[in-house]
């Protein structure tokens, strides 16, 4: 099996770099100017930013490879969004310009001396329009997710993979505020996590130092709570409630923005994600579950939809109809897939 050494090298500076944009972007934007007046324009700045550096270091270094992106650069190429995008091109630039880090490569298009013009970088943004779908190598970005995460100064992550034939193969979770070691908080905040398949999964500083091994452990029916989305409309709460009381957990949910409740999920913080729909007709996007999925599985866990199927990466850039996702350690998803049945029929009964 492949252990895709470069492209994760690649992806681990790409998210390195998008990580200092992001939380640069936060520093600068959101914490002085918005967060009273629930303005949403830094995040667009931030994203857009984000998705441009990643696109930039994939296309140096594999230029044939499409890209999966949730941004698109249209209404930044519209006359109105001038002052925008030379806000964004700015910031891409400084984040592609700053030093060399660890392993950083000049080929990648970064380091001292690489501005990129508007046009390169707009074009950057726009590579990541491809359909996705069942053959052939893709990256997925998703330069912030957890939006409101991000604005609310919580959760979010820098979100990247390279899927091949419909299967993740590599996936990297960055998550600029969350505890490295939440047993060790003085070890601040700042956490990658990367995950080759059948190659393992891990955890690096922003630095990509002090690496470490994640297995899913084993939880005493006790201890078990679930890790679930802030926003109710993202995921059902009462779903998830009526699981829990089926379970007998009395732990309370941990509420966190994005894929970093997969990551938490990798390293034992939480013991199942649960994450099912609101209402019908929102597909979930790729870019959304292929890092999770293979960092909770290179960990040792299980990730299926509601009825137990697997995820497909091969539809195109959703995951099709919408069945929800299960995620947790091998045990603890056999009895969270049952009780889902459960809550489903009754709900179905009620109905
Ligand atoms: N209706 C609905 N149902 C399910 N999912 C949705 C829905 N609407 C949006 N999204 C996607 O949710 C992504 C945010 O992830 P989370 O749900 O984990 O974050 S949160 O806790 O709710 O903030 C979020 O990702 P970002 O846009 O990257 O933040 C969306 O892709
Ligand atoms: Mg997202
Ligand atoms: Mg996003
Ligand atoms: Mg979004």
């Amino acid at each position: 099996m492949s252990s895709y050494a470069t492209e994760k090298k690649v992806a681990v500076a790409a998210v390195r770099r998008a990580c200092q944009l992001t939380s640069s972007v936060f520093n600068k934007l959101v914490k002085n100017e918005t967060l009273t007046k629930g303005d949403k324009s830094p995040v667009t700045v931030g994203d857009y930013a984000a998705q441009a550096v990643i696109s930039t270091m994939l296309y140096n270094a594999f230029p044939a490879d499409p890209i999966v992106g949730e941004e698109d650069a249209a209404e930044l190429r519209e006359e109105s969004s001038a002052e925008m995008r030379d806000r964004i091109i700015a910031l891409a630039n400084e984040a592609l310009t700053s030093e060399l880090g660890p392993g950083d490569e000049v080929s990648w298009g970064v380091g001292p001396g690489q501005e990129k013009t508007a046009v390169q970088l707009l074009d950057a943004i726009d590579r990541g329009n491809h359909p996705g779908g069942p053959s052939g190598r893709m990256w997925t970005i998703d330069p912030i997710d957890g939006t409101k995460g991000f604005l609310r100064g919580e959760q979010y992550a820098v979100c990247l993979s390279l899927i091949v034939d419909a299967q993740v193969q590599v996936g990297i979770i960055g998550c600029p505020n969350l505890l490295f070691d939440p047993a060790q908080p003085d070890l601040g905040r700042g956490v990658i996590f990367v995950a080759v398949k059948g190659h393992g999964a891990e955890q690096v500083t922003l630095t990509g130092a002090n690496p470490i091994p994640l297995k899913i452990p084993c939880f005493a029916p006790s201890d078990i709570s679930f890790l679930e989305s802030v926003e109710a409309a993202h995921s059902s709460h009462t779903f998830n409630e009526r699981v829990s009381s089926l379970l007998n957990i009395t732990r309370s949910p941990v509420r966190m923005d994005s894929q970093a409740k997969y990551g938490c999920l990798a390293r034992g913080d939480g013991a199942a994600y649960l994450r099912m729909p609101t209402g019908v007709g929102y597909r979930e996007k790729i870019w959304d579950h292929a890092p999770g999925a293979i960092l909770v599985e290179e960990a040792g866990g299980v990730v299926t939809d509601s009825r137990g199927g697997a995820l497909n990466f091969g539809l195109g850039r959703t995951l099709g109809e919408n069945f929800g996702v299960i995620a947790a350690g091998r045990a603890v998803h056999s009895r969270v897939l049952e009780a889902v049945k459960t809550a489903g029929m009754e709900a179905k009964a009620k109905a």
